[in-house]
């Protein structure tokens, strides 16, 4: 469902959040779940469905089909959809874009949930909360997390449409100390200090490049570092010269802290970001980035996304 706003431009309204439960404070003044507060909302979904999903997948801005039929999550078979106010102390989405439920089913053969509609720090929700579906998929069993994103691209090489194979991350929140994993370490999670130089799964990379190739996406396909940042707004001139001149091919406001999350808790983890807009590095472009073309960009490589992603899936499962 959206609503017009007082420009006649589409947004998705909020939705009321449920209240939030404390158990535990993040040093930050946030208030945190613990692991068995995660384990409940897991054993929850658990009772839902009978698929026991290896492979996440997190479906980017536009990816999660919010217009029709055909994306990625629509296509999962045997499917059980769960919307996110349905599940206990879940956040929900609030961006136009994202639709707002897990979907349990199969890609192939291999189990999977796919996340439709993710958290951005941006809609208010602390780090720990937007990644707080990674650690429930870890406890529902899941060893291999898909991060999609629509990202701008500031690699002046990349073309809007281009898919990118995130290599790695600079994760300029963490710079700014806020990080996923503040506050007290769980170590049924993972360690305190975990590291994160292997953060993008090598062999899977390897296969993405491979899988591309065979679906002849070769004039597509990129491989490059991601950044995030806080967002609602775009960049400013300045700020994406500056992301450049440090060695950012991507420019987002998501996955660096879900990546965190996973690679905490041992998951493996595969990042592609969908280039839905051109990053201006220049004053004297009229152009201004939009949500709306991001969508777009979404819905136009929706089949595309759908069977590399699909064939990633059963690659993945195999490792
Ligand atoms: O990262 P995803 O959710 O794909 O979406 C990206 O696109 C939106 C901006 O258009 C922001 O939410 C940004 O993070
Ligand atoms: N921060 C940021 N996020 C995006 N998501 C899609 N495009 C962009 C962009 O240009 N910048």
């Amino acid at each position: 469902m959206s609503v017009q706003n007082m420009n006649g431009t589409k947004v998705k309204p909020a939705k009321e959040t449920l209240p939030e439960v404390e158990v535990e404070s993040n040093g930050n003044g946030h208030k945190m779940y613990s692991y068995e507060m995660l384990e409940e909302i897991a054993n929850f979904l658990l009772t839902k469905t009978n698929i026991r999903p290896i492979i996440g997948i997190i479906c980017g801005s536009g990816m999660g089909s919010y217009w029709k039929d055909g994306s990625l999550a629509d296509t999962i078979t045997d499917a059980e959809r769960i919307p996110y106010e349905e599940i206990p102390n879940f956040p929900t989405s609030t961006v136009e874009g994202h639709h707002g439920q897990l979907v349990f089913g199969r890609l192939g053969e291999v189990p999977v949930v796919a996340m439709q509609g993710r958290f951005h720090y941006y809609e208010g929700y602390p780090l720990w909360k937007c990644c707080l579906p990674i650690r429930v998929m870890k406890l529902l069993g899941v060893k291999t997390l898909m991060a999609t994103n629509a990202a701008g691209g500031l690699n002046p090489s990349y073309k809007i449409g281009d898919l990118m194979i995130v290599t790695d991350h600079i994760n300029l929140m963490g710079f700014a100390g806020n990080n996923p994993l503040q506050g007290p370490n769980d170590e049924r999670f993972g360690p305190r200090f975990p590291p994160m130089n292997k953060a993008y799964n090598y062999e899977y990379r390897k296969i993405a490049k491979k899988v591309a190739k065979e679906l002849k996406l070769d004039n597509i396909i990129r491989e490059g570092i991601y950044t995030c940042l806080g967002g609602p707004n775009f960049e400013t001139v300045a700020e994406l010269r500056m992301l450049k001149m440090v060695g950012v091919d991507a420019v987002g406001m998501s996955t660096v802290h879900e990546v965190i999350t996973a690679r905490h808790c041992d998951m493996k983890v595969f990042g592609l970001s969908l280039i839905t807009n051109e990053c201006i590095t220049n004053y004297e472009v009229e152009a201004e980035a939009n949500h709306e073309e991001v969508l777009d960009v979404g819905k136009m490589r929706q089949d595309l996304l759908r069977e590399y992603i699909s064939r990633l899936v059963h690659e993945f499962s195999k490792v």
